[in-house]
């Protein structure tokens, strides 16, 4: 079921290094809400803030407070592993475990998170996940082959598939297309766009039109000089963003005036 994450006055630190000023923002459920922005601006660094990942990076810290529905995800009483399994995360790269087998990578996480599941149930999760990653064609009669022995496309798609099989309400996406061909990008927006329907989906991007074909709504970061933390410019509506945005910034960015 996907879920809204608002975010107050977060601010995150690498050491003393301040990386990302103050951000507020909500992201809304059912929708697909794009970062943009400047190399080193804190996009990367501000998604991992969201289901608390950065915390595996030594020296990472952050304050401010980020709001799952009615759940405030820094609680101290709140298990990041229960964060992680709520707001799931896909990497750059493609990250299926190479020698074990499409079915097990799909059922990676869910395995983690409840030890004992049945046969039945575990072919139900595998269908349902590559159904869902617009994946099960492809590989239904191979699922205990390797995963490495599929394309990169197919290999971000089965990420995806393990990602969605432990039922999260986020899913966190950074540059999800950034290591594949037109044609395996164009797979992975597609299904971003059925994603949606049940997730709440946040997409780092490095591509202008990218953003503007799957997302709803557009963040825009910037960071004024190098070692000065990046800060979140505007976000809104991308038609909206793309068209007409209410800061300098912003458009200076989106007609390539930037720099
Ligand atoms: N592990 C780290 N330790 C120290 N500084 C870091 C670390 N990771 C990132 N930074 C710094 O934090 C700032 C934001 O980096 P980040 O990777 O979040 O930017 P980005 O907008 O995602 O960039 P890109 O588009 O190039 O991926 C940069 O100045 C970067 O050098």
């Amino acid at each position: 079921m996907a879920k809204r994450i608002d975010v107050s006055d977060l601010n995150v630190y690498y050491g003393k290094f301040h990386a990302v000023e103050n951000v507020n923002m909500t992201i809304e459920p059912r929708s697909v809400t794009a970062f943009i922005g400047s190399s080193g601006c804190g996009k990367t660094t501000f998604l991992r803030t969201l289901n608390r990942m950065h915390e595996v990076t030594p020296g990472a810290s952050v304050t401010g407070k980020v709001m799952l529905d009615d759940i405030d995800i820094y609680d101290p009483s709140v298990d990041p592993v229960a964060v992680r399994r709520e707001i799931g995360m896909v990497f750059q790269r493609a990250n299926p475990f190479p020698t074990m087998s499409i079915y097990d990578n799909v059922l990676a996480g869910a395995k983690l998170n409840n030890q004992r599941i049945s046969k039945r149930r575990a072919d139900e999760i595998v269908e349902r996940s590559l159904r869902d990653a617009n994946l099960w064609d492809e590989v239904k009669n191979r699922l205990n082959k390797p995963g490495a022995g599929l394309s990169g496309g197919q290999q971000q798609r089965l990420c995806i598939a393990r990602a969605t099989a432990v039922e999260p309400a986020v899913l966190l996406m950074d540059e999800p297309c950034s290591a594949l061909d037109p044609i395996s990008t164009l797979a992975i927006e597609d299904l971003i766009s059925k994603l949606k329907e049940n997730y709440t989906i946040v997409i780092v991007t490095h591509n202008m039109q990218q953003a503007a074909r799957v997302s709803d709504r557009t963040a825009f970061f910037n960071v004024e000089d190098t070692g000065k933390p990046g800060k979140l410019i505007e976000i809104g509506d991308t038609n909206k963003i793309f068209t007409k945005p209410d800061k300098k910034e912003t458009e200076n960015y989106i007609t390539g005036r930037f720099g």
